[in-house]
C-alpha cells in the first residue's frame, strides 16, 4: 500500500495538530520525528506527518530538510505533499515559508502553490488575503508579541511576498464560495501573471473542502491544519482513500506520574498556566537565572519536583508575560536565548522521564521540540482529541520511553487545557 499523503511540519506541536484533523478526517495518520532512521512499516498507513523544526532555524537549513523529507515522502507513494506551517504564519522576512515553498514547488515542478493557513476551529480565518485570529487582525492579536517572530503585518500576500522571488497572488473569498471551478480558473489566472503562489481565503470549513479538492490537483501545497481536513475530505471523496473510524482504537492505560512543561509566552498558555495553580503545584523558572546558570536551575526544578511527583501532575514553566519577555529580547545574546531556555526544559523534562514521569504535556511548538528531541521518540500513534488541534500523542513502542505526551502549540486550547488533557492521558 502506498501513502495517499505527505506532510512536512515546520514544527512537532503543528505536526500533531495536522496529525490530529488527519486522524478525526478519517486516514489512518502517524506521525514521525525527522525522517525515520531505518526502515518503516508503513502498512495500513494513509498519512505520514513528518515532524521538522525547522520554523525558525536558517532557512538554507529549512529547505535542506524539507526537501529530503519530500524526497523520502515521495518514494512512499505520496502523491501530495502539505507543507504544514502555523495557522498564525509565523514566519519572518528571512523565511521560511517562501523559501521552503519556493524549493518544494521547483523540485516537484509545480507551477501553482495553494497557500492557506485558515483553520476556523481555531479561529483562524483569512480574507482579502488578511490572516485574523479570531476577532482580530494578526498583527493585533498576541502574535506581535512572540518571542521568536512577532508579526506585525496581517496581509498574507505582502508577507509571503517578502520572503520569495516569484509573485504571490490572492484567491478572494468570493471566488472560493463560487466553488471548484471557479477556484481552479482564477489560479490559472494568477498563473498567468507570474504568480508561483496564491494566498487563498477561507473562513468556514466548507472554503477548506473546496481547496482541498482543487489543491490536490497539485503536487504541492502549503498551510495549516485546515488544509489538512481539506486534502483529506478530497482523498476520502475521490475513492483514495478509505475513511477509518478514529475511535476504534482503544488503549491501555500508561499509568506513571505526570507533568506539564510550559515554555510557551502565549496568552492562551499563561491563562491556562493561572488556571493549573489552583489545581496542581507550579514552579516558575526565572528566565534570567535560567539563563545565567542553566544547569544550576535545571537541578533546582527537579530537587523540587521528585519528591511532588507522587502526589499528583505538576507544572513546571519559563513562560513570562509580553513585557519579561521584551526586556528579554533587549539583551545582548537575545539571539540566542529562546533556544537556551528550550534546552533547560527539555533537560528537565529528561529528569522528570528518569523519575518515573510516563504522562507529559509540554505547551509551546518550540519546547515541544528541544523536549522530543532530548527523549529520543522517534515517532508518535495519534491518540483522542483534547482541544481542537491537540491530540493524545502515544510514542511508538520500542523508540525511545513509552508514554503518553501531549505537545500543545502555544496559543490552542481552553484556559482548563490541562486538566482536560490528563483526564485523555490515564
Ligand atoms: N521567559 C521567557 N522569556 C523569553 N523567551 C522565553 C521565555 N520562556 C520561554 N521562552 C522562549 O520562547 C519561545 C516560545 O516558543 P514556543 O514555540 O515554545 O511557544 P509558542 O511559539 O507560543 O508555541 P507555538 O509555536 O506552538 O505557537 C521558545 O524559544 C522559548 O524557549
Ligand atoms: O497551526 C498552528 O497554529 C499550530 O499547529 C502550530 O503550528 C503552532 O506551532
Amino acid at each position: 500500500m502506498t501513502l495517499a499523503l505527505g506532510c512536512i511540519a515546520d514544527d512537532y506541536t503543528g505536526a500533531s495538530d495536522l496529525a490530529n484533523t488527519l486522524a478525526r478526517q478519517g486516514l489512518r495518520t502517524v506521525q514521525t520525528i525527522g525522517l525515520p532512521a531505518t526502515a518503516f512499516d508503513l502498512s495500513g498507513v494513509d498519512a505520514v506527518v513528518v515532524a521538522l523544526k525547522s520554523r525558525s532555524i536558517p532557512a538554507a537549513d529549512a529547505v535542506a530538510s524539507s526537501q529530503a523529507a519530500a524526497i523520502w515522502l515521495r518514494a512512499q507513494g505520496a502523491g501530495h505533499v502539505l507543507f504544514k506551517i502555523c495557522s498564525t504564519f509565523d514566519s519572518t522576512d528571512a523565511g521560511n515559508i517562501g523559501p521552503v515553498t519556493d524549493a518544494l514547488r521547483a523540485s516537484s515542478a509545480c507551477p501553482m502553490v495553494v497557500v492557506t493557513p485558515a483553520f476556523p476551529a481555531t479561529g483562524r480565518t483569512v480574507f482579502q488575503g488578511n490572516l485574523f485570529v479570531w476577532s482580530v487582525p494578526l498583527d493585533e492579536s498576541p502574535l506581535k508579541d512572540h518571542p521568536l517572530n512577532p508579526m506585525h503585518d496581517a496581509n498574507l500576500v505582502r508577507v509571503l511576498s517578502r520572503q520569495t522571488a516569484t509573485g504571490v497572488g490572492l484567491v478572494p473569498l468570493q471566488v472560493v464560495e463560487a466553488g471548484v471551478d471557479a477556484l481552479r480558473a482564477r489560479l490559472a489566472q494568477v498563473q498567468a501573471e507570474g504568480c508561483g503562489m496564491a494566498i487563498v481565503d477561507a473562513v468556514f470549513d466548507r472554503h477548506l473542502l473546496t481547496i482541498g479538492a482543487v489543491a490536490l490537483g497539485y503536487a504541492v501545497s502549503t498551510g495549516a491544519s485546515g488544509l489538512g481536513l481539506g486534502l483529506a475530505a478530497a482523498l476520502i471523496e475521490s475513492g483514495r482513500v478509505t475513511k477509518a473510524d478514529p475511535a476504534a482504537e482503544t488503549e491501555a492505560p500508561m499509568g506513571g506520574h505526570a507533568a506539564i512543561l510550559a515554555g510557551s509566552c502565549s496568552a492562551a498558555t499563561l491563562a491556562q498556566i493561572d488556571v493549573f495553580a489552583g489545581q496542581g503545584p507550579v514552579l516558575r523558572l526565572d528566565a534570567e537565572r535560567l539563563l545565567a546558570d542553566s544547569e544550576g536551575q535545571v537541578a533546582e526544578a527537579l530537587a523540587w519536583a521528585r519528591p511532588r511527583l507522587g502526589a499528583g501532575p505538576l507544572l513546571i514553566a519559563s513562560s513570562a508575560a509580553p513585557d519579561q519577555v521584551a526586556a528579554l529580547r533587549g539583551r545582548p545574546d537575545a539571539g540566542s536565548t529562546g533556544h537556551k531556555i528550550e534546552q533547560a526544559l527539555a533537560a528537565i523534562a529528561e529528569g522528570l522521564v528518569q523519575a518515573g514521569t510516563r504522562r507529559l504535556i509540554v505547551a509551546g511548538g518550540e519546547t515541544s521540540g528541544a523536549v522530543v528531541d532530548r527523549l529520543g521518540i522517534s515517532g508518535f500513534r495519534i491518540g483522542p482529541e483534547i482541544a481542537a488541534g491537540v491530540p493524545v500523542l502515544r510514542a511508538l513502542s520500542g523508540q525511545g520511553p513509552d508514554m503518553l505526551m501531549a505537545l500543545k502549540s502555544g496559543n490552542f486550547g481552553g484556559t482548563d487545557f490541562f486538566r482536560d488533557a490528563l483526564k485523555l492521558m490515564p
